[in-house]
């Protein structure tokens, strides 16, 4: 919908009247036509201001219309009238305008911009491109490598910023409306020809074939194979070398492969997906929109290791007060010197104050006593978090809540250990805990909907993409990769190579397959962990634990003290202890085949399909156990914990997504092969909601949360 008034005698303003961010939905773009020809026509109208209701201009394309036929006018010639017309038309632009609302705002003659909007072409980041006409326009008016850089990267600019590379005219800190307004009595009159952005030429670099190709190469390297960001790169050559006709016809030609893409629909799934986890709910039935988060100022953090120091940052920058305490006077002087250069290099980086001085150090348990929340980050060990929830318990107000930032430990046992279970959750942070954009809430069986509902709140200030998840070994994200990494150890038993498997992975779109993050984070803390669980024989060979398969090659690499990339050795070879180079090792391959004649295992050659399917099959099928065991929500809270934590790449949409895109009846058949050769790996038994939804008909993703819920016979 759109309004059209006359305002200041002759005027007309057309307001766009979407909530909540004016999308160009099929009404508003029949709006926008009419109240156009209206004003064109009118001849009290000398000039036209387009602005957004609710101080937001325009956030684009409606989406949620590219799932169904598109009706209404189109976008293209809707932008090309607007161009046309022969009275000045003026965007004022205030919060967002982005994508088909910048596209729109490019087709008006003049643009003023309030001086805290955002202006971008994210349209990569939704698996297209603009294709509004922005590829074509935006080169012409900023030149090809700005273009290039914002269409391409998708990112949002500042007015400040979109002023200065040009394609915003006027800078306010007043009312943008009326400061349109003013503008628009002012140009009444001037020759319109050199405002219209598709008659000029596009300025042109010398070398146009070697910019494109450094540009290709860097943009194919960087999109892991996401073929948006490659489009972009063709439809602004296109602008660069064709007329403007012709370019909008090969930007048309380039949407069509991209709208219809597997991608599109995986990236606008992530979107929708991103908001949609914050409306999270618990088996109770409590839900985001029945429960208050509780009011936060101060946080202590306990233990300044690297994750505790992670924690400390995001908190301050939040603009918490913070305490941290460290009991190890030499771990508090590194910790508080780390933390303080991350928060002023943030700082300085972003222009902005640092938040040094929102922290405290104290050496003293005692120092978290009036903290309205607790995260500790101590060492992996459960007798000393046992020990430490015990002290909190008596330590702080009756109130505060206490949090745990353990990967994989039992919330509830934790929670046991206090007089206030139902004030304890899980905050699991992803390092480094100040930049990575993943929060896990763990709720326990005795959290209250009131903890969780802090913790989500406190997640949504530090920015993070926080999921609420039930408490269960691993929670979910941990509990997944179990699976992933055991079958990538399988695999070398029969024969691949840390780089076969690798180099699969990263061709699926990892940005690092699983022995490379192995090396980086280091073989010790899965060690860790198998010895706690009691899976750990030291020097033994067998390759049955528990009453299961299991490999015990990370074991054996780890007595010879080869702990990864920190000590220059482990499933790579690095040319000094630290350095991140990871280049095959003679020496791991001659002991592979060692302990392969060892245990009787002829070596075979296995392929990327067989790698790609045993890996991410075995964590996807984890995947249903969770969502069968309401451990998470729905499957879109699960993808966006891979997403946004563990690297699984956008464009293929998070791991139950990517099911359901190969198709549940081929995901459960690979599973049942994998199994009859296996059938000592219980994590490749298909779960029996995967089986479920097969005999339901395979719903698409949206709704399997109605097969979830269904009972079920245990039969
Ligand atoms: C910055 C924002 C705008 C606001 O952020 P914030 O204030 O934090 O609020 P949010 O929580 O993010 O959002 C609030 C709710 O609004 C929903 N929302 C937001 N934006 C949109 C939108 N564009 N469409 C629909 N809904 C939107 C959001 O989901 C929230 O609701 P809920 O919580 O999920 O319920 C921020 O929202 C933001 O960044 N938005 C997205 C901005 C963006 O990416 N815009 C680009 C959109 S794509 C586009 O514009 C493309 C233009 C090119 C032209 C397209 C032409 C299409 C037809 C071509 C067909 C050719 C193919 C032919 C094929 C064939 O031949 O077969």
């Amino acid at each position: 919908m759109a309004e059209l008034s006359l305002v200041s005698g002759s005027v007309g303003l057309i307001t766009l009247q979407s909530p909540p961010v004016n999308a160009l939905s099929a009404a508003v773009r029949r709006g926008i036509v009419d109240t156009m020809q209206r004003a064109v026509s009118d001849p009290k109208v000398r000039s036209v201001v387009i602005c957004g209701q609710n101080g937001v201009f325009c956030g684009g394309a409606d989406i949620r219309e590219f799932g169904s036929t598109m009706t209404g006018p189109p976008l293209v010639p809707m932008i090309h009238a607007i161009e046309a017309a022969d009275k000045p038309v003026v965007a004022a632009i205030e919060g967002s305008a982005l994508g088909g609302g910048l596209e729109l705002a490019l087709g008006c003659h003049y643009r003023i911009s309030h001086a805290k909007a955002r202006l971008g072409l994210p349209e990569v980041t939704l698996g297209l491109l603009p294709a509004a006409g922005g590829s074509q326009r935006l080169p012409r008016l900023i030149g090809v490598p700005a273009a290039l850089d914002l269409i391409t990267t998708g990112r949002h600019v500042t007015a400040a910023e979109a002023l200065k590379l040009g394609f915003v005219d006027q800078v306010t800190d007043q009312n943008t409306v009326e400061a349109a307004v003013q503008f628009a009595l002012s140009v009444v009159g001037q020759s319109l020809e050199s405002r219209r952005i598709s008659s000029l030429p596009c300025p042109c670099p010398v070398d146009v074939d070697a910019l494109f190709e450094g540009v290709m190469q860097r943009v194919r390297q960087s999109a892991r194979g996401a073929i948006a960001p490659v489009a972009c790169v063709q439809a602004v050559r296109a602008a660069a070398t064709l007329p403007y006709a012709q370019g909008m016809q090969r930007e048309q030609e380039l949407m069509a492969t991209l709208f219809t893409s597997g991608q599109a629909r995986a990236l606008q799934y992530c979107f929708f997906s991103q908001r949609a986890v914050s409306r999270w709910s618990m088996p109770s039935g409590a839900r985001w929109d029945t429960c208050k988060p509780k009011p936060v100022t101060k946080a202590a953090v306990i233990g300044l290791g690297t994750m505790g120091r992670g924690i400390t940052v995001a908190l301050a920058q939040a603009g918490l007060s913070v305490v941290a305490v460290e009991t190890q006077p030499q771990q508090l002087k590194a910790g508080q010197r780390a933390v303080s250069d991350m928060l002023e290099r943030a700082a300085q980086r972003l222009g902005v104050p640092s938040a040094v001085q929102g922290v405290r150090y104290s050496q003293e348990l005692q120092a978290v006593a009036d903290a309205h929340l607790v995260i500790e980050a101590v060492f992996e060990d459960m007798a000393l978090k046992e020990q430490l929830f015990k002290q909190l318990s008596s330590i702080c107000k009756p109130d505060t809540l206490l949090c745990t930032n353990t990967s994989a430990l039992d919330i509830d046992h934790l929670a046991s250990q206090t007089h206030r279970p139902q004030q304890v959750v899980g905050m699991h942070f992803f390092a480094p805990a100040h930049v990575m954009k993943l929060l896990e809430v763990v709720y326990g069986p005795r959290s209250a909907p009131q903890a969780v509902a802090t913790a989500m709140a406190l997640g949504k200030r530090m920015g993070k993409v926080s999921v609420a998840v039930g408490n269960c070994r691993g929670f979910v994200g941990n509990r997944m990769l179990m699976p992933y990494v055991e079958e990538a150890l399988f695999l070398l038993e029969e024969g691949a190579t840390p780089e076969t498997v690798d180099h699969a992975l990263e061709e699926f779109g990892f940005p690092m397959g699983v022995f490379r993050m192995s090396d980086l984070s280091g073989l010790d803390v899965g060690w860790r962990v198998r010895k706690a669980a009691g899976l750990v024989e030291p020097g033994k060979m067998s390759r049955v634990r528990q009453g299961r398969r299991y490999s015990p090659l990370g074991d054996l690499l780890c007595e010879q003290g080869r702990f990864g990339q920190k000590t220059g050795q482990g499933w790579y070879l690095y040319e000094t202890p630290g350095s991140r180079e990871a280049r095959p090792d003679p020496w791991l391959h001659s002991f592979l085949e060692e302990y392969r004649a060892r245990q009787g295992l002829v070596s075979r050659r296995i392929d990327s399909q067989e790698v790609q399917e045993r890996c991410l099959y075995a964590l996807i099928n984890e995947g249903f156990n969770i969502l069968q065991e309401s451990i998470a929500a729905g499957p879109e809270d699960i993808d966006m914990i891979y997403v946004f934590g563990y690297g699984w790449p956008r464009h293929r949409g998070g791991p139950m997504f990517y099911a359901s895109q190969v198709g549940l009846p081929r995901v459960l058949q690979r599973l049942e092969h994998y199994q009859q050769l296996h059938p000592d790996v219980p994590h490749l038994q298909p779960s029996s909601l995967l089986w479920r939804l097969v005999s339901s008909g395979s719903p698409p993703i949206h709704r399997w949360r109605e097969v979830i819920r269904k009972p079920h016979s245990a039969l």
